[in-house]
């Protein structure tokens, strides 16, 4: 392959850091056609699904792409805003903000949200940030628990990035945040919350993402992190054994996914005489389909449907001030060394110069 020629850094321009919150990414209207863009992007990445490439592109053109896209456009309807999909919403929230709360802390940075799949893309945005004389990149991938098929996935395409760039920016990378001390007392704080207004339920279920169960076996550590997020946010929180359960939700496909499914427990626990129960989902740094579709809409009605009285959802951390102060802990600590409490170049002469003239009209 060849490099392309690519504008220089211009000399004298300031160097600059900045993070880069990436998250899934989601389709840009709840309708068919993007539908059918978006999810052949995503089901396209072979980190997701491991399965030979030939084979799965027939299945993936031939059947799913047919019709998945009408099905999943009709849930996006649902839960769509009129600023957009929820994901992209609160994603570009918390850049915006993450780079306040850093602000507030003296770091001079450059702060922006990229999507693994749609837009904006992780390319895109890289390189918008290179035009801007920024030097230093530190990766923030949305996931509290890594795995091949999130946090890798971002490593992936910035990799993909990186290939064709000559003059590449300090890059460094975070792989997660499971079991961080500000992670677990974030999300106790809003199961607390939520329990101070509606009382506290007979079960609280964790539902996290699920995986295909074979990825357990070939050593991708996203179970373990899960299981240990929800073993710690149980001890935050004082509960007894009986009194919390991790479940697995949103399995795609005929294979066998991590184990218990969240909708058949909860069906089966309503049946069993559960009434009240609440429902968070750590693995999830915001709201999006899965949450606010998937859990809130249609795992409530199969609870109540069997028997169940009240049925608590627990929102994400989204926007909320701990949250947003964990993201900032954590970006703080892999910033380490960087110079982002330094003005920038060009700022400092210009302050500088500001400085010497205030001392020359006191004069
Ligand atoms: C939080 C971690 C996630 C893991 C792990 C994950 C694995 C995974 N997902 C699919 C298939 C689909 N996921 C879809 C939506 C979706 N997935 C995540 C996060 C994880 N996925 C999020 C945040 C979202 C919501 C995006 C949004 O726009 O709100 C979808 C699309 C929706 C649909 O058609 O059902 C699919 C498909 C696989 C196969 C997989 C693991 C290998
Ligand atoms: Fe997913
Ligand atoms: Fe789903």
């Amino acid at each position: 392959m060849s490099y392309q020629a690519e504008a220089p850094y211009s000399h004298g321009s300031p160097a600059r850091s900045a993070v880069l919150l990436c998250n899934l990414g989601t389709p840009e209207a709840p309708t068919a056609p993007a539908l059918r863009r978006y999810l052949a992007q995503f089901l396209s990445d072979p980190r997701v699904v491991e399965i030979p490439k030939l084979v799965w592109q027939l299945i993936l053109h031939g059947i799913i792409l047919r019709v998945r896209p009408a099905k999943s456009a009709a849930k996006y309807a649902s839960v769509w805003l009129p600023e957009g999909s929820p994901l992209q919403v609160w994603t570009d929230k918390q850049a915006k903000l993450l780079q306040g709360y850093l602000g507030e802390r003296g770091h001079h940075l450059i702060v922006r949200h990229a999507m693994r799949y749609g837009r904006p893309a992780i390319a895109e945005q890289l390189k918008a940030l290179r035009a801007e004389g920024v030097t230093r990149v530190l990766v923030l991938p949305a996931y509290p628990q890594y795995s091949g098929a999130t946090t890798a996935s971002v490593v992936d395409e910035v990799a993909r990035w990186a290939l064709k760039t000559r003059h590449l920016p300090e890059l460094r990378f975070i792989n997660r945040y499971h079991d961080d001390p500000g992670y677990i007392a974030a999300l106790a704080d809003s199961v607390r919350a939520h329990w101070a207004r509606n009382g506290q339920p007979e079960l609280l279920v964790m539902s996290f993402h699920g995986m295909p169960e074979r990825t357990l076996h070939l050593g991708d550590p996203y179970h373990c992190e899960c299981l240990k997020t929800g073993r710690l946010l149980a001890e935050a929180l004082g509960l007894r054994r009986e009194q919390w359960l991790v479940t697995f939700q949103s399995r795609f496909g005929k294979a066998k996914w991590l184990e218990p499914y969240t909708e058949p427990t909860l069906r089966a626990r309503a049946k069993a005489g559960l009434r009240k129960v609440d429902l968070i989902c750590p693995g999830f740094a915001a709201d999006c389909l899965e949450t606010l579709e998937e859990i809130a809409q249609e795992a409530r009605e199969a609870f109540l449907h069997e028997g169940g009285k009240e049925f608590g959802y627990i929102p994400c951390l989204n926007d909320s001030p701990a949250g947003m102060r964990m993201l900032a802990d954590l970006a703080e600590r892999h910033l380490q060394g960087w110079p982002t409490r330094e003005l920038p170049d060009a700022a400092q002469a210009s302050a500088q110069r500001q400085a010497a003239l205030a001392a020359g009209a006191t004069r």
